[in-house]
Formats: structure tokens, C-alpha cells, sequence
């Protein structure tokens, strides 16, 4: 099946496979082509161009895009999509004062997701996280991570894993997994920590890793949570199995969690909310990626991870969502794209690199998505008519997306 798109009026983000990253100044740089075509075959980009070099071609269906930009779908690089109800009740409860902190300190937070998603069946688990995903991508997304860690123990952790992979499976889009069973300590292991930890390494990992349901390892580095030490053994744990890190770390405190997960070779490091020099400094020189998630500060009222002063360093960044119950009940990355440039102070091009290249790179999907490259995997947005590409994060609160392909089926 091909499929001809053509009048483009902005072609985004079109570059050579061999471009897996942007990092500081190059961020500036979103390269684009005016009067654009695309051709689509199957699940692939065939080619492009401009109209005046469009060549004779035989195809399926054409389409015009007239006054339209068309971009690689989104690459949301860290979501914990896979989820039971909702925690409503605690929004409400910070509204009226209560923190973040104190609400998960009395049993809520992640221990709440975590009892409801035990005693919820993989089938239901799987359909609430199906009507999740569909919608992520009527919004853009065509390429998402997920995250384990509502399980918090072995059975429930396999659990989500398996909705994960069946997702991706389904509905034919990039899913890539990531096992964070150190997302929380259970109300059981309250006072043995080490004994989670032991749990997670001995039982949990290699269970997971035997039937092939992970491809990163994550731990939630923070006060309250997980240690700097408990994150280096997890680490290095998940290594023994060929599991790459992708850590929580600096969303309150600025514990070393990064340089630790520097140490480690993490592909990604998250949230980054409270940022130190030292922090910077151990991201210079390294392939880790740091990872901003403008929506959990929104939601949170927490700071903004400090983009600017981490391009300027001239490091890389990505933007994801978090989608998550707790923290980020959205998986809209126009939104986060638009929140990048309001409150971190990103350009529309840094912010659009941050959550299409530099997304791809975060969950290790550089070579098949994050760019309009041939051979690369047939995502794409197409925007209703807009001025440029800067009305993407300008009118923030509009929906400007006409049509979604992802792998080349049409998702909108
Ligand atoms: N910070 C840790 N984990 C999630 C939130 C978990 C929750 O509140 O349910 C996050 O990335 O924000
Ligand atoms: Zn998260």
C-alpha cells in the first residue's frame, strides 16, 4: 500500500539516518522543506521531496496537505501507561493542601495504584491501558515507553509487563518496556528495605528478563524511596541481563542520583526537577540522556526541570509525558512540547527536536523513529492548516492534528 502525501507546506524534522541525537546548539536547528511531498510504502518512508522534483509514482491514495506541516509522531519516552483506576481522590486532597510527599507518606501515592492494580485482572488491566493508548495516539504519539512499578510485587510486576508488551503487539506501534519494581518499598517490606531490594534482584529481575518482558531497568532514586546505593546494586543487577538503566532521580532532592546513573551508562536520566552544577557536570561527555516531564511539574506545582540551563550546557534533551495516575494523568505531548516553551523556555525548535529525535534516542528507537528519514518507520503528524510549525506550542490549548499514521496505519 503507498501512499502519496503532497503541497506540504512545512516538511519537519527530515535528516540522515545517521543523526541519532541533537544536543545544545544544535537544537536551535529543526530542518525543514517547503512544498513537500512524502511518499508512505507499507510501514515505511519510501521517499520525499519537494513538489517541483516530485517524480512519477504509482500509488494507493494521494493526499493533500495543502496549508499543512506533516512531522514524525511524537516519541514519548517515559509513560507508566499501564494502570488501574485512577487516584482522583488524591488530586482533590492536594487541592486542599495536602503535598505530594505527605498524601503517598499515609499509604497513598504509588501504594494506592499498587493495591488496585494487584487485585485487578490482566484482561481489565489490559483495556483500560488499550483506550489510554489509542487516545495517546490520536494525539501524536507513535512511539512509547512503559513502565512497570504499580505491581510491587513479582505476579502483579509480570502482569503489567505482559498488558505492555501485548499493547505494542495489538496495535502494531513501538513499545519499549522498562521493569521499575523499585518504584516503591510495599507496605510489607516497610521496615526491609534490603529485603525488597533482594527481592527485586533475585526473584523479580530474573523472572522478568526469562521471559523477555523488559528492556530497561528503572528505579526510582529519591528520599523515601530508593538510594543511591540501592540504585548502583539495581543497576548493576539489571546489567548482568543486558538491561540498560533509565532512572527516576532529582524530582525532589539532589541526591547524586545522577551521577551515579552516569556511572552506570543509563540511557536515560528523568525528571531532573531539582538540578545541581554537579548534576550538569556529570552529564558532560557522557551518551546519557537527561529527560525533562513538564506536565508533572503542571500538575505537581513542583519547578520546571531547568531546560535551558541544560541546552545551554550544551547537553541534549527529551521531553516525555510521565502519563501516570499519580503524578501526570496526561499523555498529551502537545501539551508537554507547548509547556516547554511557556515554562522551561525552550524554542518551538528545541522542543520539537527534544520530543521527536531525542525522544527516539531516550528509549533507544533512533534508528526506526524520532525523524522523517527513508526507511524509517511511517509516523507521522499531520497538522490541520497552520501558519508554521510554531503554532504547535503557540495555540497550546487547540487541537491542531488533522490526521496520525503510525507504522503506516492511519490512527486519526
Ligand atoms: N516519581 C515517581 N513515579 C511517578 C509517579 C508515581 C505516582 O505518583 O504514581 C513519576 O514519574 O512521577
Ligand atoms: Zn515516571
Amino acid at each position: 500500500m503507498k501512499t502519496l502525501l503532497t503541497n506540504i507546506s512545512q516538511l519537519l524534522q527530515a535528516r540522515e539516518p545517521s543523526v541519532t541525537l541533537v544536543k545544545g546548539k544544535e537544537m536551535e536547528t529543526l530542518p525543514l522543506l517547503n512544498n513537500a511531498w512524502i511518499l508512505l510504502n507499507d510501514t515505511v518512508i519510501e521517499d520525499y521531496g519537494t513538489m517541483e522534483n516530485l517524480p512519477q509514482l504509482e500509488v494507493n491514495e494521494t493526499i493533500d496537505c495543502t496549508g499543512k506541516t506533516v512531522l514524525p509522531t511524537w516519541c514519548d519516552s517515559h509513560t507508566h501507561l499501564v494502570y488501574a483506576g485512577n487516584r482522583e481522590q488524591e488530586f482533590v486532597d492536594r487541592i486542599k493542601g495536602k503535598t505530594y510527599q505527605e498524601i503517598a507518606a499515609s499509604g497513598g501515592g504509588i501504594l494506592n495504584s499498587a493495591k488496585k492494580l494487584q487485585i485487578t485482572s490482566e484482561d481489565s488491566l489490559y483495556i483500560q491501558a488499550a483506550k489510554r493508548l489509542e487516545e495517546v495516539m490520536q494525539m501524536g504519539t507513535g512511539a512509547i515507553e512503559i513502565k512497570s512499578g504499580y505491581g510491587l510485587t513479582t505476579e502483579a510486576e509480570i502482569k503489567m509487563l505482559r498488558v505492555a508488551r501485548k499493547l505494542g503487539k495489538e496495535y502494531d506501534v513501538a513499545v519499549k518496556t522498562s521493569f521499575l519494581g523499585a518504584h516503591a518499598v510495599p507496605q510489607e517490606f516497610k521496615n526491609n528495605k534490603e529485603g525488597y531490594v533482594e527481592l527485586i534482584c533475585t526473584e523479580m529481575l530474573p523472572k522478568i528478563v526469562s521471559e523477555k518482558l523488559a528492556d530497561y531497568i528503572d528505579v526510582f532514586c529519591e528520599d523515601g524511596y530508593f538510594s543511591v546505593e540501592d540504585t548502583r546494586k539495581i543497576l548493576s543487577e539489571g546489567k548482568k541481563y543486558n538491561l540498560q538503566g533509565k532512572i527516576h532521580v532529582n524530582q525532589f532532592n539532589a541526591i547524586g542520583g545522577i551521577a551515579e546513573g552516569v556511572k552506570q551508562e543509563a540511557l536515560s536520566v528523568d525528571h531532573l526537577e531539582v538540578l545541581q552544577n554537579k548534576d550538569i557536570e556529570a552529564l558532560k561527555g557522557s551518551n546519557t540522556m537527561p529527560v525533562a516531564l513538564p506536565s508533572c511539574s503542571y500538575f505537581l506545582s513542583i519547578p520546571y526541570t531547568p531546560g535551558r540551563q541544560i541546552i545551554d550546557a550544551g547537553l541534549p534533551l527529551a521531553l516525555a509525558t510521565d502519563y501516570n495516575p499519580g503524578s501526570t494523568p496526561s499523555g498529551n505531548m502537545n501539551f508537554v512540547v507547548a509547556t516547554a516553551c511557556i515554562k522551561m523556555k525552550l524554542t518551538p525548535e528545541e522542543a520539537i527536536n527534544a520530543a521527536t529525535i531525542n525522544g527516539a534516542y531516550a528509549m533507544g528507537l533512533s534508528e526506526t523513529h524520532g525523524s522523517i528519514t527513508k526507511g524509517k518507520s511511517a509516523s507521522l503528524i499531520v497538522t490541520k492548516e497552520i501558519p508554521s510549525y510554531g503554532f504547535i506550542p503557540y495555540a497550546f490549548g487547540s487541537d491542531l492534528i488533522d490526521m496520525v499514521f503510525v507504522n503506516g496505519k492511519r490512527r486519526k
